[in-house]
C-alpha cells in the first residue's frame, strides 16, 4: 500500500474509533461511580449492573477485602465503564477521588430473628468511617446509603458531613427503592395488572412499620382490591426484607433484588446530574414533609441532587393511621443515629 494511502487509512480508523467511543458513551458527561462494600452480596451484582450502565464512565470498586478479583472479573465486560478495584483503607481515598455518585452497601446483613436495628452497633461505625473519607475525598458526590439500619445510618452520615463542613442535604439519600420494587411486584400480582406499568409510592423509612406503601395512589388504579387485600399487601411490603432473611436461613438478606434496586436508584441520580428532566424516585432524605427531620417520599432528582421533595398527597384513612403509627419508631432511630455521631 502507498504510504499516503496507509496514512489516510489509519486516520480514518482513528476517527472511527473516536466516533465509536463517543457513540458508546452516548455523548454524556464522564461520570465516576464508587461502590463501597463492592465485594459483598449486594456489592458484586451491583458492580455488574453499574458496569452495564452506559452513563458510567469510571467504576471504582472498594472493599476491605476481595475487590481485586471482583474488579478483574467485571472489567472484562465489553461496556464503556473503566473498572478499578481498591482494597484496604489506604486505597479508599483514591477509590473515592472524583466520584459523582458513591453507593454504600458496606456492613453486616441480618440473620433470622434480628431486626435492622440489631445491625446498628457494627454498621454505624463502618458508615461513619466511610462518610468521613467521602467528606475528605469527594465532598460533592451524591451519597446513596444502602447499609442498614438506613433510618439511622443516613442521620449518621449527615452529622459526619456537618462536622466536616461538607453537608449538603440535597446530596444525601437513603436507598428505599427496594420497598418500591417490592410494592410494585406484590401489587401487580394481586391486582393482576402488568408489573412493568405499575407505580406505587412508598414513604416513611426503611424498617418494619416505618415502611408505608401508599397503595391508594398506586397506578394503574384498580377496584379489584378490598381493604383486607390492601392490609395484606402493606404487611408483605413491610416484611419483605424479613421474608428474604428467613428464606435464606442464615445466609444473609436480600442481595440480588437490592442490587437491582440500587442500580435503579443510582441510574436516576446519574440522569438527574446529567440534566434529564422529571426524574422522580422515592428516597429517605432530609425533609419537612412531616415534623421528622428525615423522611422518605417522592423526590425529583436534578443537576445538584434533590431538586424537590414531594409531599405525601391524599392518604386513605388506613395510610393516615400507618403514618401516625410509624413516627415514634422513626424518630427514635433518627435520634439514635445523631447521638452516635456526636458521641463517637
Ligand atoms: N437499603 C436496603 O434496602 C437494603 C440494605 N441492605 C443492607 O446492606 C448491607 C450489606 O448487605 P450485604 O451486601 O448482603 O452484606 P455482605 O456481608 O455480603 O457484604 C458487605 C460487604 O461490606 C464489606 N465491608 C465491611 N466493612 C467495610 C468497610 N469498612 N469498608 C468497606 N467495605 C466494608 C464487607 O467486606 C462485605 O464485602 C447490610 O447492612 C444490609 O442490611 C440489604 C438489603 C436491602
Ligand atoms: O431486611 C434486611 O435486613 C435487608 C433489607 O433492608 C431489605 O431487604 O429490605
Amino acid at each position: 500500500m502507498r504510504p499516503s494511502l496507509l496514512r489516510s487509512a489509519s486516520q480514518l480508523l482513528r476517527r472511527n474509533r473516536r466516533r465509536d467511543y463517543s457513540a458508546a458513551a452516548g455523548g454524556q458527561p464522564e461520570r465516576k461511580v464508587a461502590i463501597l462494600g463492592a465485594a459483598g452480596g449486594i456489592g458484586q451484582p451491583l458492580a455488574l449492573l453499574m458496569k452495564l450502565n452506559p452513563l458510567v464512565s469510571s467504576l471504582s470498586l472498594y472493599d476491605i477485602a476481595g475487590t481485586p478479583g471482583v474488579a478483574a472479573d467485571v472489567s472484562h465486560i465489553n461496556s464503556p465503564a473503566l473498572v478499578k478495584g481498591f482494597v484496604g483503607e489506604e486505597q479508599l481515598g483514591e477509590a473515592l477521588e472524583g466520584s459523582d455518585v458513591v453507593i454504600i452497601p458496606a456492613g453486616v446483613p441480618r440473620k433470622p430473628g434480628m431486626t435492622r436495628d440489631d445491625l446498628f452497633n457494627i454498621n454505624a461505625g463502618i458508615v461513619k468511617g466511610l462518610c468521613t473519607a467521602i467528606s475528605k475525598y469527594c465532598p460533592n458526590a451524591l451519597v446513596n446509603m444502602i447499609s442498614n439500619p438506613v433510618n439511622s445510618t443516613v442521620p449518621i452520615a449527615a452529622e459526619v458531613f456537618k462536622k466536616a463542613g461538607t453537608y449538603d442535604e440535597k446530596k444525601l439519600f437513603g436507598v428505599t427503592t427496594l420497598d418500591v420494587v417490592r410494592a410494585k411486584t406484590f401489587y401487580a400480582g394481586k391486582a393482576n395488572v402488568p408489573v412493568t406499568e405499575v407505580n406505587v409510592p412508598v414513604v416513611g423509612g426503611h424498617a418494619g412499620i416505618t415502611i408505608l406503601p401508599l397503595f391508594s395512589q398506586a397506578t394503574p388504579a384498580t377496584n379489584a382490591l378490598c381493604h383486607e387485600d390492601i392490609k395484606a399487601l402493606t404487611k408483605r411490603t413491610q416484611d419483605g426484607g424479613t421474608e428474604v432473611v428467613e428464606a435464606k436461613a442464615g445466609k444473609g438478606s436480600a442481595t440480588l433484588s437490592m442490587a437491582y434496586a440500587g442500580a435503579v436508584f443510582a441510574d436516576a441520580c446519574l440522569k438527574g446530574l446529567n440534566g434529564v428532566p422529571n426524574v422522580v424516585e422515592c428516597s429517605f432524605v432530609q425533609s419537612t414533609v412531616t415534623e421528622l427531620p428525615f423522611f422518605a417520599s417522592k423526590v425529583t432528582l436534578g443537576k445538584n441532587g434533590v431538586e424537590e421533595v414531594h409531599g405525601l398527597g391524599q392518604l386513605s384513612d388506613f395510610e393516615k393511621e400507618g403514618l401516625e403509627n410509624l413516627k415514634g419508631e422513626l424518630k427514635s432511630s433518627i435520634e439514635k443515629g445523631i447521638k452516635f455521631a456526636h458521641a463517637n
